[in-house]
């Protein structure tokens, strides 16, 4: 068991909000030579708010290639994304996983220097903590790197290989914190990309009112939303944010049967990306030709599906009506 943080008399964790929208899993742009492309950022930020109503954004993640980037390149990314979403974009978080302790706080350290709106760290998936109990020591360890800046963990079992159930990893920060708190006061909540709804629902039923759960498969939001999910982070927000965000206004509204229908489309998109054989490394040449911003191939291991018919998966947003044309405001690139 973890040494209590004895200082904290008072529970710090903030109330959960209720609705905080969806947030752009960002891609990294890359150029011909495989190096971070800097220079597209701020056409991106425009694109993304103006063309997608986008103003949330996670950089560094499982779309963005974090784990794939050198320490460098992901701060030069992060204070790129915060500079050029400045006064523009209303959240910035910056993931800050990493197979070593240190790297992970160096990053944390870096993202409070540059003002990162929150952080979140998936857990190290190589030498995988053996218990919920040595997550949780590892997340504490983290999380504690910048106190004042909000902490978020990152689940997604179908990339870590670890299965451990969310609610029990609550269960066990707040059987470690004082004051019937979560461990860490800067603790705010899960990006839950898993599949298995039941622990979804009991984290939001017992943790619910002092912690946000973002959702993060993207296909099934809907069913996450009926569970009160506070909002959602993807990958597909990239280039689906306005039909998706059509969902959740039908949602908030009350109106379930259209946001149904709404699901269903987006589930017919995404089902038909699985089905030629798109996956992540796709799905970034995908961002490009909707956007019309060059974001480059993924860099190894990943690599592009080159037998995939691209343009039919353009075709086949347009003619379920998903595609929107990209604002003036987005400056292409070559
Ligand atoms: C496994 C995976 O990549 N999941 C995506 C989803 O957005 C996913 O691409 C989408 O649901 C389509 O399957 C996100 O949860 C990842 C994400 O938020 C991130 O980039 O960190």
């Amino acid at each position: 068991m973890l040494a209590r943080t004895a200082s904290v008399d008072v529970c710090c964790n903030m109330a959960a909000q209720d609705m905080l929208g969806l947030v752009a899993a960002t891609f990294t742009p890359m150029t011909k030579e495989g190096e971070i492309n800097l220079s597209v950022i701020g056409s991106y930020v425009d694109y993304l708010i103006h063309t997608q109503g986008v103003k949330r954004i996670f950089v560094n993640g499982t779309t963005g290639e974090g784990i794939s980037l050198s320490v460098q390149e992901r701060k030069l990314l992060a204070e790129e994304w915060i500079k050029q979403g400045k006064g523009k974009m209303d959240e910035v978080i910056v993931h800050v996983g990493s197979s070593s302790l240190r790297e992970a706080q160096e990053l944390a350290r870096h993202a409070a220097t540059i003002q990162a709106d929150a952080i979140c760290t998936v857990s190290p998936s190589f030498l995988k903590p053996s218990s919920v109990g040595a997550l949780v020591a590892y997340l504490n360890e983290v999380a504690s790197a910048t106190p004042e800046v909000p902490f978020y963990y990152y689940h997604i079992p179908s990339l870590t290989g670890l299965n451990f159930r969310v609610e029990d990893i609550l269960d066990e920060m707040k059987k470690c914190g004082v004051n019937n708190c979560l461990l860490n006061p800067n603790f705010r909540g899960v990006k839950f990309t898993g599949l298995d709804l039941l622990d979804f629902g009991q984290c939001v039923h017992r943790y619910g009112q002092e912690l946000s759960f973002f959702y993060g498969v993207d296909e099934q939001l809907l069913s996450a939303l009926v569970l009160r999910a506070n909002g959602a982070v993807g990958s597909t927000y990239n280039y689906l944010g306005k039909a998706v965000g059509a969902m959740l206004s039908d949602f908030q509204k009350g109106d379930l049967h259209s946001a149904q229908n709404k699901q269903f489309l987006i589930q017919e998109f995404i089902s038909y990306l699985f089905h030629q054989g798109l996956g992540l490394a796709d799905f970034k040449r995908i961002m490009s030709l909707v956007s019309n911003i060059d974001m480059g191939l993924p860099r190894l291991p990943l690599q592009i599906n080159e037998t995939a018919n691209l343009a039919s998966a353009l075709d086949k947003m347009k003619a379920l009506g998903l595609y929107v044309t990209p604002h003036s405001k987005t400056s292409s690139t070559p």
